[in-house]
């Protein structure tokens, strides 16, 4: 068999302009891809193992060769792993976080807890797609998100890695990039249509183990990139995309970005948000239903030139934080934030799965002006000396999604 080819990619976060939490009901989202990028590096590894290097969460973990074949051999593995994935069922999510307890694991203890979801989303990938030839390899995940703060860091993590082993593979990927017809014609960074489909496919099942009900627009946005309305359909993991037009969509535009330094996780808001529903679904159902209104609004707006916009918009994302702080996803910190944002006049939303992580504002304002912003905030901050600072920077929204690039050797 051909041998295993070094490979190096990279995934954009993302950041939900309007819509988070509804999308996961089947409402739409205005969701673009930052600048903010995931990156893997696939190489052949010396010794008889397999490593993951998360570098951002800290963390290294190494697992012989041999108990990986092993694993392989077992039902779960051999007969649910299936290649390309539809499903994650419960017996091989067991099994995956049982082969994630064997490695052998460097991390600081507060890393542990995030680090084991990221473990077996990799033994997912890795197993998946070398599953007929497992081979010593070496995976390094670098990342300029933050992570665990609703930027998409996990589907930016997921896309980037299917990307990346999916082409190291080569034999075994489904759609080699040097033997598809149809990528004759593109750039050698960019995938075609079928292996974005494919890498797409991974990414959300990956997101499943880490989520358990993910929307797929995490994984969808970082996979092909710019900015588009997201909707759910009934068949999973084949969503409905409309890229918005318009000169801000072509060019990109840029976000101010405020990260709270609150970490959370997603799926524990989406479960929230799913308990509440479901206690109270005359209550929440026509919260979700308005903020489909609103998202859908907010596309024709950034699609149009009205002077007027950055106006209306600032009213739409002012009226959409109301509408994720009813659904019980705002804290002290994100409203304290706001209340600064405010007197500098730019409304402020949560932007993701909420109960900490990131606030985006509207207009983005100027370099200068945000390093004042990140001042004001730390300066007016009432919590304890102790907790972490808050930090403003910007993103521009509508960028490529996954790309291949040339590796370093
Ligand atoms: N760079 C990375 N390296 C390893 N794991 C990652 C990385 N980024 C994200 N993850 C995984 O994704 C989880 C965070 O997902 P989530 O709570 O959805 O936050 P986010 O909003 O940033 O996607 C982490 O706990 C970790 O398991
Ligand atoms: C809350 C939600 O709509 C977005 C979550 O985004 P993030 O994982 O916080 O980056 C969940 C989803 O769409 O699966």
């Amino acid at each position: 068999m051909a041998g295993l080819r070094p490979t190096c990619c990279s995934a954009p976060g993302k950041a939900i302009l309007f819509g988070e939490h509804a999308v996961v009901y089947g409402y739409r989202c205005l969701v673009g891809a930052i600048d903010l990028r995931t990156t893997v590096t696939v190489r052949e590894c010396q010794e008889h193992s397999v490593t993951l290097v998360a570098e951002g969460l800290h963390m290294s973990a190494t697992w012989d060769l041999s108990c990986i074949e092993d694993a392989l051999r077992q039902p779960a593995f051999s007969e649910l792993l299936i290649d390309p994935p539809s499903a994650v069922h419960p017996p091989l999510v067991d099994a995956l976080r049982c082969l994630a307890q064997k490695a052998n694991c460097k991390a600081e203890p507060s890393a542990m807890s995030t680090g084991s979801s990221a473990l077996v989303a990799f033994l997912f990938l890795f197993l998946g797609i070398f599953r007929d030839h497992p081979q010593p390899v070496v995976v390094v995940v670098s990342t300029r998100l933050p992570i665990g703060s609703g930027l998409g860091s996990s589907g930016s993590f997921a896309v980037a890695l299917a990307a990346a082993l999916l082409t190291s593979a080569q034999r075994h990927a489904k759609i080699p990039l040097s033997e598809c017809p149809r990528c004759s014609g593109l750039h050698a960074a960019e995938f075609c249509a079928d292996q974005l489909a494919l890498i797409n496919q991974w990414a959300y099942q990956s997101e499943r183990l880490v989520h358990t009900n993910p929307s797929g627009v995490d994984n969808t946005c970082s996979t092909y990139g710019g900015v588009f309305v997201f909707c759910k359909t009934p068949q999973p993991g084949q969503p409905s995309c409309s890229p918005l037009q318009g000169a801000s969509a072509s060019t990109g535009f840029e976000l101010c970005i405020v990260d709270t330094c609150v970490p959370r996780e997603t799926k524990r808001m989406v479960e929230q948000v799913a308990a509440s529903r479901a206690a109270q679904p005359g209550v929440v159902n026509p919260i979700l239903a308005s903020i489909d209104t609103i998202t859908t609004m907010a596309a024709r707006l950034i699609e149009s030139q009205s002077e007027a916009r950055d106006t209306l918009l600032g009213s739409l994302v002012e009226l959409n934080h109301l509408q994720l702080s009813a659904l019980g996803l705002s804290i002290d910190r994100i409203e304290e934030a706001r209340a600064v944002l405010k007197t500098q006049g730019i409304p402020a939303k949560i932007t993701g799965a909420g109960g900490g992580g990131c606030l985006l504002g509207v207009p983005a304002l100027h370099h200068e002006q945000s390093k004042v912003l990140e001042a004001l905030l730390n300066q007016t901050h009432r919590g304890d000396s102790a907790d972490p600072h808050f930090r403003v920077f910007f993103a521009t929204c509508g960028c490529p999604g996954v790309t291949q690039h040339p590796l370093q050797f």
